[in-house]
């Protein structure tokens, strides 16, 4: 089993370059895992309480469920992936079972902030974009599929996005194995990660 962490910071293109390295992948060898389904279950809130949540900060975050999670995996166990409402800001209640797969791929603003969780990835990616494309693709993105106004994007961006950013996401390209550069669409550099993740598969056959 490879392990393969994906983090950067928003809009700069992770479930993107996700979806271009597994769509030649066979379905069966990959499994996918989002940080977004690891947002603290916020049922007891309110609605208006919880777009009141600092959402790019790592104590949003359930990283001891992930941890447990991957350990799952790692023990050729499935588990119960939460799914996520960015509409509602909380977890659905329904879940995804995810089995054990050759290829896990977990992908997260933050997923590279938490020494548990680097320490178990055999590939650390860190993806950059610079933060105006970053700032337009958000915009974009969640007006069109997240339901939010142009308003609220800017107020969140300015409020908590661009300083969790720099505290907290930035710092961890450091740890980062790869670096992809994603202010233009880079398949050389997905065709790169495709071959190593072969050559990796291949010598822990
Ligand atoms: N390299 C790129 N160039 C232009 N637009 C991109 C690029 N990568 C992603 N996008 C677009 O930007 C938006 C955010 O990309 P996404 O992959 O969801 O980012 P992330 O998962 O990092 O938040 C999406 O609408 C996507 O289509
Ligand atoms: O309820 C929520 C939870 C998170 N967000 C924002 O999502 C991004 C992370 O997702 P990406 O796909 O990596 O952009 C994070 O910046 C949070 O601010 C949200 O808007 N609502």
């Amino acid at each position: 089993m490879l392990i393969i962490g994906i983090a950067g910071g928003t809009g700069c293109g992770k479930t993107t370059v996700v979806d271009q390295i597994v769509s030649e992948l066979p379905e069966d060898e990959v499994c996918i895992i989002s940080q977004d389904s690891y947002y603290h279950d916020t049922s007891h809130l309110t609605l208006d309480e919880r777009t009141k949540i600092n959402f790019d900060h790592p104590q949003a975050i359930d990283f001891e469920l992930l941890v447990s999670h991957l350990k799952e995996l790692r023990a050729g166990n499935s588990f119960e992936q939460p799914v996520y409402s960015f509409i509602e800001h909380n977890r659905t209640g329904e879940t995804i079972t995810t089995y054990p797969k050759k290829v896990i791929i977990v992908e997260g603003i933050l997923i590279l902030s938490d020494p548990v969780i680097r320490d178990m990835f055999d590939i650390k990616i860190f993806v950059h974009a610079d933060s105006d494309e970053r700032l337009i693709r958000r915009l974009k993105r969640d007006i069109a599929t997240r339901g939010r106004d142009l308003e609220e994007v800017l107020n969140r961006y300015q409020t908590t996005l661009k300083p969790m950013h720099q505290q907290f996401i930035e710092p961890t390209k450091e740890y980062a194995d790869i670096i992809i550069p994603t202010n233009k669409y880079n398949t050389v550099a997905v065709e790169v990660i495709r071959s190593i993740i072969d050559h990796k598969i291949r010598l822990k056959e």
